[in-house]
């Protein structure tokens, strides 16, 4: 068999990943069908809907859309004509941490993919590449072959290739036009090469072939988990010296600064926050430690649990340091957070740092007014009553309101805690922020994102996450 040239595709799962990663090779691919299939009628409906308002936000995408779909590129829940249809399919659902059983609060729910994988070898008619493009631990490839070639009819086949996404989001559409690199891996058969190249060639209409790496299908798998444990540990190395240097008065954005001109080191990744979070650093990490465990290996399993560790005791530090700026106790204070998406430029909230600051804040029985530029009212109170099991929703919104607008969430406030970097918070008019705010006014920035002189100049109180008092 020669590599196939694919005409149509199919992604199966029309969520963060499936939905911008397919519409970019739409877009790039005018001569591929694309098609994106979800069992989740509301969100196809919003794909489909005439006023682009789209089930995500992410910047670019609106535009991509819109001048792919109809097309060639199409939304739909008819996932058994969407998997007939195609040549290659991507499976691109949702690999969430167990909740229970075998694993629970560690291993990767595979229900999803293992579901989407039987749906392909009941319906499939034709051969089909199968592509595992969700995060999944090492080895799931096999899992997938066994059930496809359990099932497959006659003449036809199915070869399997791990093509992990590593678009951050927030910058999705720029990372999926411009990527660091595309991985591809396969078995080392020649018609898992063949398989490989096919895609390959896909990948080939707009990223240069040096970009496009092919690897074994194992490594493939465990280079995803390890790209991101890696990331993530950058992230827990500087939050772990941010607390250095607030007991001693360096100042972290200087250090980060410094060490990052180490061309071994590098300057990005390396910004001081509230803690990570996003859907996939805690959840590949764990992954990654429930998966050395496994492997009966307990001091590599120990080693990237401190990197969840050290965010878990980075977000506490952060609300510990509010309570105790704040002569103490908060009990009966008002709040407001700006910002409750887990990272500008998206409204995800998924392991958002802000759902445990609000929490934290709840559970200390101060009033919380929360403004956030795009994630939806709905999210926030499911987010929240997910935060406080056991708490009635009408008694958490006794103490949480949510505001129109920055401005309008400090209004009579105590103390303003910046949980997501959005721009629009750095150029808000502190002036007239303080004006509005009760006295002392207090400003506590979990992002390293407004200038903390400035608003001292003002009269803010300002508690800046990595500075001493003494910066
Ligand atoms: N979010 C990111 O930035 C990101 C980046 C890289 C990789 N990933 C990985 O990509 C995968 C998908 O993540 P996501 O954020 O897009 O998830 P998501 O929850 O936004 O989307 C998954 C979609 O799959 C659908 N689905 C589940 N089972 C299905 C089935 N059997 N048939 C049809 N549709 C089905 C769900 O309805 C949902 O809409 C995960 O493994 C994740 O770890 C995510
Ligand atoms: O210097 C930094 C950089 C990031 N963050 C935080 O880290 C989290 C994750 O940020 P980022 O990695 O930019 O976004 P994600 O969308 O979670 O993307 C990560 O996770 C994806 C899913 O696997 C991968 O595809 C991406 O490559 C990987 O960057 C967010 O809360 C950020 O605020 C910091 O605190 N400091």
């Amino acid at each position: 068999m020669a590599p196939v040239s694919v005409t149509k595709i199919c992604c199966i799962g029309a969520g963060y990943v499936g939905g911008p990663t397919c519409a970019v090779i739409a877009l790039k691919c005018p001569h591929i069908q694309v098609t994106i299939v979800d069992l989740n009628q509301a969100r196809v409906d919003a794909w489909n809907s005439p006023d682009f308002k789209l089930p995500i936000y992410e910047p670019g995408l609106v535009d991509v859309v819109k001048q792919a779909r109809g097309r060639n590129l199409f939304f739909s829940t008819d996932v058994d004509k969407g998997i007939q249809e195609a040549d290659l399919i991507f499976v691109s659902v949702n690999t969430p941490t167990k909740k229970s059983g075998v694993g629970a609060g560690f291993a990767a729910d595979l229900n999803y993919v293992e579901s989407a994988t039987r749906r392909i070898a009941a319906v499939a008619q034709s051969s089909k590449i199968v592509v595992e493009k969700s995060t999944v631990p090492c080895r799931t490839a096999e899992s997938m072959r066994t059930i496809l070639e359990a099932n497959s009819r006659p003449g036809t086949r199915f070869d399997i290739l791990s093509n992990p996404e590593f678009l951050a989001e927030g910058t999705a559409i720029e990372d999926l036009f411009k990527p660091d690199r595309v991985l591809i891996g396969s078995l080392q058969t020649p018609e898992g090469l063949d398989a490989c190249q096919s895609l390959a060639a896909v990948y080939a209409n707009w990223v240069p072939t040096e970009r496009i790496l092919t690897v074994g299908l194992w490594s493939s798998e465990l280079s995803k988990l390890a790209a991101n444990a890696m990331l993530a540990q950058r992230i827990s190395s500087i939050n772990a010296l941010s607390a250095i240097c607030e007991a001693t008065g360096a100042n972290i954005d200087e250090v980060a600064h410094a060490i990052g001109f180490d061309s071994r080191i590098g300057p990005k990744f390396l910004r001081a926050s509230v803690g990570f979070g996003g859907s996939c650093f805690q959840k590949d990490i764990l992954n990654l430690v429930y998966l050395s465990e496994s492997l009966h290996l307990p001091q590599v399993a120990a080693y990237w649990r401190q990197v969840v560790d050290m965010n878990e005791y980075q977000k506490r530090r952060f609300s510990k340091t509010v309570v105790d700026t704040l002569f103490n106790t908060i009990t009966g204070k008002h709040i407001a957070v700006l910002g409750f998406a887990f990272k500008a430029d998206t409204g995800d909230t998924r392991e958002s740092p802000a759902i445990t600051l609000v929490r934290d804040f709840l559970q200390e029985r101060a009033y919380v007014t929360i403004y956030d530029p795009q994630v939806d009212e709905a999210q926030i109170w499911l987010d929240l009553a997910e935060a406080l099991p056991g708490v009635p929703l009408e008694n958490i919104k006794k103490q949480v309101t949510l505001a129109p607008s920055a401005l309008d969430a400090c209004k009579n406030k105590e103390a303003v805690v910046i949980a997501t970097e959005w721009k629009e918070f750095r150029d808000i008019d502190w002036a007239a922020v303080y004006a509005h705010m009760n006295k002392p006014a207090f400003v506590f920035d979990g992002r390293l994102l407004v200038d903390a002189d400035a608003l001292r100049k003002i009269g803010f109180k300002v508690t800046t996450i990595g500075r001493g008092q003494r910066a």
